[in-house]
């Protein structure tokens, strides 16, 4: 099959998967499906007696599961998703029907009437296209079945308890879980094996292809039924606009998808084969329509995120720019005209705006009008606690200026800031350029944001109750001194950084208790005498300085800590392939701006045991960052 099936026709819609099962989140992920997902709460309680076979009951309760999203979906924002699929999975054997046991006496009572014989496994599967006319959900809903044949060997009782006490058989049908364990059950399948996992995958993708590439009736003969065609490319406009959500709309024979050139992928079906086509014989073009799923290339599309990646940050950058979540926080829902008025914007062009924020999920568009979405709500308002905001905007003014020198940072071999901003690479985390002080507030505002939220995790990813006092060197706004002395009551923290930052961290200072427990002092590390800690703490600092920087940092930090003192280092790493992203990304940060560079979990390791900090013990916080602490070894 080709790598580029026609789930890319699901690209530019809001599908949701109506399903709990973790199995079917993972076979459609990994298909290429981008989709949210909301379990359905229909309780799978359908009469079996009324359904002349098993798998009309699977495709029922499969639809019944996927409407119970799409109508809470729709009476929650009066905008239901584009598509909802929902599907469900039964066992049978006997003509008893065997859903998820309730108990291991169940599970017992299913697995011992499986043993040594064959049953059926069904998968129905609902695909339901929604629209709102009037406010109103309407609904086109497409269903289908799949059957794959399992036989089990003959399974001794010991093995089946065995088996039960693994916890495997209680949330899948049958009481067993094929791609697992269960699998050492199985004498043979006939017929698909991700349907018996939960998801007919194959069947689903011809589904697929049979609603958005119907046949013309002149190509019925040419078309093979049993494909799945390749995706459209971005280039079918109306799948752009999104006048392309319904499916099955094309006009037979209408000639439709011609101006996308005879071999425009979905313009006439691209299984079609192309010997017919007078416009495509004897050229290359022709060897191109000849093309089937099989030889496509795979559809691009992380590709082609990663190319307009730019513009969806600059649309957020520019909502933001506009305040237009200030604008929306605590009021009832408003109106584009309203909204545009009060940004002093161009209304259509704000529309687009915000019908964009809405797309990515950042707003949410009801009849009322615009609202902000809980995500909204907490990270880019400009003065909530957890707001993102500054940092949204220290990349709009700053950060987005350098990255459009990266191309002569790599080429030169050198940072960016006297090309972007007019500064020296030193200067921009130093007093010797005086920022203006809306400047240094967006600065310490962005790493405020940032810090907090890791903060929490930062500070209990070991536990440090045993220091009595920290310095966190560099630690700006104190964000995560906060943190720590609200998890360790007898902690005192120091917070170091330099003067210009010092003179407005008053303005983040705690309110709260732990407010005794911190204290702001002004200096640089690198030239004044750090003040005394059990506990130092360099919080993303090390990548940001060229290697002989780090080195005297560390033999700085080192030479203050007293043996059995401690070290707390937070960076991301390069040889984590979750934070490697994040890590190299910050690479290509300081290359633009500064001299540092990104280092592997091994070379931080080296690095503290190198500058005499021992026993180094890392932990990882959230997807991306590691925490290092060393002890102090006696000299
Ligand atoms: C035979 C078999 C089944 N399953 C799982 O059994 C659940 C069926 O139950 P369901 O009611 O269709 O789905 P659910 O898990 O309750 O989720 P939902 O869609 O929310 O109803 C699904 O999980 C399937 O993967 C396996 O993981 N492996 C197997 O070999």
């Amino acid at each position: 099959m080709a790598l580029c099936p026609v789930v890319g026709k699901l690209l530019h819609k809001r599908v949701v998967l109506a399903s709990a099962s973790p199995r079917r989140r993972e076979i459609l992920s990994n298909a290429g499906v981008r989709f949210e997902v909301v379990p359905s709460r229909f309780k799978e309680k359908l009469n079996k007696a009324s359904f002349s076979a098993p798998y009309a009951y699977a495709v029922e309760t499969a639809k019944q599961k996927a409407l119970d999203v799409a109508s809470r979906m729709h009476q929650k924002d009066l905008r239901a998703p584009d598509v909802v699929i929902g599907a469900d999975t039964i066992v049978t054997v006997g003509g008893l029907i065997l859903e998820k046991p309730v108990d291991k006496q169940d599970a017992y009572r299913m697995l011992s009437s499986l043993s040594g014989k064959e049953h059926s496994v069904f998968t129905g599967v609902a695909i339901v296209h929604c629209y709102s006319r009037d406010g109103q959900l309407d609904t086109d809903i497409s269903e289908f079945y799949e059957e794959t044949k399992v036989k089990f060997s003959e399974l001794s009782e010991e093995l089946l308890w065995e088996y039960i006490h693994s916890g495997e058989p209680m949330d899948k049908a049958g009481g067993y879980g094929i791609q697992a364990l269960g699998g050492m059950l199985v004498e043979y399948i006939h017929g698909d094996f991700l349907n018996v996992v939960g998801f007919p995958l194959n069947h689903f993708c011809k589904k697929l292809a049979e609603l958005y590439y119907p046949p013309k009736p002149e190509d019925v003969q040419r078309v093979k039924h049993d494909s799945i065609p390749t995706v459209d490319t971005f280039e079918n406009p109306s799948d752009v606009e999104g006048g392309g959500s319904e499916p099955a709309q094309r006009n037979p024979g209408s000639g439709e998808g011609e101006g996308w050139g005879p071999c425009a992928p979905g313009a006439g079906g691209s299984l079609v084969e192309a010997e017919g086509d007078p416009r495509a014989r004897g050229t290359k073009e022709a060897a191109k329509c000849n093309r089937t799923a099989e030889t496509l290339p795979p559809f691009p599309a992380d590709l082609l995120e990663l190319i307009e990646g730019f513009k969806a940050s600059k649309a957020l950058f520019t909502a933001c720019k506009l305040k237009v979540f200030d604008l929306l926080r605590d009021v009832a829902p408003q109106k584009a005209v309203d909204i545009a008025g009060n940004v002093d914007a161009s209304l259509y062009k704000t529309e687009r705006l915000l019908d964009f924020c809405t797309a990515v999920g950042i707003l949410e568009k009801t009849e009322q009008g615009y609202s902000n979405t809980e995500l909204a709500n907490l990270y880019l308002v400009s003065d909530s606690e957890d707001s993102l905001h500054s940092f949204i905007m220290r990349n709009n003014d700053h950060t987005w200026n350098l990255f459009t020198h990266l191309e002569f940072a790599i080429q030169e071999g050198t940072s960016q800031p006297r090309r972007a901003l007019g500064k020296e690479a030193e200067d921009l985390f130093q007093d010797s350029h005086p920022q203006s002080k809306e400047t240094q507030l967006q600065f310490m505002r962005a790493m405020h944001g940032l810090t907090r939220l890791t903060a929490h995790q930062v500070a209990t990813a070991f536990n440090l109750s045993w220091f009595t006092s920290a310095c966190d060197l560099g630690g700006c706004t104190g964000a995560l001194a906060c943190k720590l002395a609200q998890e360790y009551p007898h902690l005192q923290v120091t917070v170091l950084d330099l003067p210009n930052v010092m003179e407005h961290a008053s303005c983040f200072q705690p309110h709260g208790p732990e407010a005794a427990q911190i204290s702001f002092v002004s200096g640089d590390f690198f030239r004044d005498s750090l003040p005394r800690a059990d506990l130092y703490i360099l919080s993303r600092i090390l990548h940001d300085l060229p290697d002989d920087r780090v080195h005297d940092l560390l033999s700085r930090v080192s030479g203050s800590s007293k043996p059995g003192g401690s070290l707390l280092l937070v960076e991301a790493v390069l040889d984590d392939e979750q934070a490697a992203r994040v890590s190299l990304m910050q690479s290509l940060n300081t290359l633009v701006q500064t001299q540092g560079r990104q280092r592997s979990r091994g070379e931080y390791r080296r690095l503290l045991q190198q500058h005499g900090f021992c026993d180094v013990q890392v932990a990882r916080v959230g997807d991306t960052l590691d925490v290092f602490l060393g002890t102090r070894a006696a000299p």
